[in-house]
């Protein structure tokens, strides 16, 4: 279906307002995101009605977009739209150019940019008093993090991750379709990302970090930990790294090699650890790279999904110890916070995400979660800046003054 507008030059914008106020209307689920570094726009939608959740056994599952809680469910199943429809836009390209993979209907100028806001700023009222529950303030995170050098120190676990949920109200002219565009240009390193399953809930981010990814026989990970504010002229260059960070981003590591050697895989390529940018903070990578065909390990990526979830980058080490010790301790819902979520066999190609950097979108507000990697060196006041400044990420996108 052609897109009919009145204009003769029509932006990315007033397309995406038109496709996703259709979608939102007749209740569609739908994905949208960016990869890193890539100058394309993908969207999926599912048209069939039915949430549905899979075993993740990627390698059988039809094109798809995988969406995973932090908690492991019972039978370990995951959300999973299925393409009924897929698209993609060349950011780089004029939108005319492209319109005939668009479906979207005609709709005056700013009728859909009024159903998509009017959509996302309703409330009711039962929910709103739930996820006020679990708001924290800083007292509570810093007796958190306090709990958590505690245990590190008693040597029941050697990193633990806690996190917070901050919510803020979304503004009357919230515009959901400039926040995209807003992320899509502020982060070009990071994962864009935006899901809405009308039973599930509606998230936006700009994640940093792989979980796994495949593509041909290449199999990918990553070990992503120790944050810094990005400062000056050249902060790449200029970062400089205490013990506590590479010993916190060591872990990880280590976590990765050790479910490497757990399936007895020998063979695998390590580079970095190396400093990235990821928004305004600086972060310590290793790359992880194997190839599934020498190694003879075409189910790597589900093999490897199911080892590594939850990392010791978003939970903690050993890691049913730190598990055990959030249930209890830390009075969040992480819902789809660091679980994970990414295309699955879309063009060839598998790439799952961590869930970070990441808002749920919620009763007329955004409920930003972070965490932070603490150690038995962790200053809880600095613990808590880094949970803001990672909120700010996508705070800063979603209330925008045009
Ligand atoms: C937990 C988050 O990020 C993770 C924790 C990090 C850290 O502790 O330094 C860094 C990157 C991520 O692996 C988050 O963004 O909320």
């Amino acid at each position: 279906m052609q897109v009919a507008l009145d204009q003769d030059t029509i932006s990315l914008e007033r397309c995406l307002e038109q496709l996703f106020a259709e979608l939102i209307e007749n209740g569609h689920q739908f994905a949208v995101w960016r990869k890193p570094k890539s100058q394309f726009l993908q969207i999926l939608i599912d048209k069939t009605g039915k949430t549905k959740r899979i075993s993740p056994h990627l390698e059988e599952l039809r094109a798809g977009f995988i969406i995973h809680p932090f908690v492991d469910q019972k039978d370990k199943k995951a959300y999973y739209l299925e393409a009924s429809e897929y698209i993609k836009l060349d950011l780089n390209a004029p939108i005319e150019t492209q319109l005939s993979s668009l479906t979207a209907i005609d709709k005056k100028n700013n009728e859909a940019k009024s159903i998509i806001n009017q959509f996302f700023l309703k409330r009711t009222a039962t929910r709103e008093a739930v996820n006020k529950n679990f708001e924290c303030s800083k007292i509570e995170f810093i007796n958190l993090v306090n709990k958590g050098v505690q245990a590190i120190r008693d040597g029941y676990l050697n990193k633990i991750v806690p996190a917070k949920m901050k919510k803020i109200a979304l503004q009357k002219n919230f515009d959901l379709i400039q926040s995209i565009k807003s992320l899509l240009n502020a982060y070009p390193n990071a994962f864009i990302n935006f899901f809405h399953l009308p039973e599930v809930g509606t998230w936006i981010g700009a994640s940093p970090e792989v979980l796994i990814q495949t593509k041909g026989d290449e199999f990918y990970t990553m070990s992503l930990a120790g944050t810094q504010k990005a400062q000056g002229d050249n902060p790449l260059k200029n970062a400089a790294w205490t013990q506590k960070e590479i010993e916190e981003q060591a872990l990880v590591s280590r976590y990765i090699v050790d479910c490497f050697k757990k399936i007895r895989l020998r063979e695998y390529q390590e580079i970095g650890p190396k400093t990235v940018l990821a928004g305004n903070l600086l972060h310590l990578r290793s790359d992880f790279k194997v190839d599934m065909a020498t190694t003879n390990f075409p189910q790597l990526g589900t093999v490897m999904l199911e080892l590594l979830h939850p990392t010791s980058a978003v939970c903690g080490m050993p890691r049913q110890a730190a598990f055990d010790f959030l249930s209890q301790h830390e009075n969040l819902d992480r819902s789809l916070f660091a679980g994970f979520i990414g295309p699955v066999n879309v063009e060839g190609e598998t790439s799952i995400y961590v869930n970070l950097r990441t808002a749920q979108i919620k009763n007329g507000a955004a409920l930003l979660y972070a965490g932070a990697g603490v150690t038995e060196d962790s200053d809880p006041e600095k613990e808590w800046e880094e949970t803001e400044m990672k909120c700010e990420i996508i705070g800063k996108h979603l209330n925008l003054n045009n």
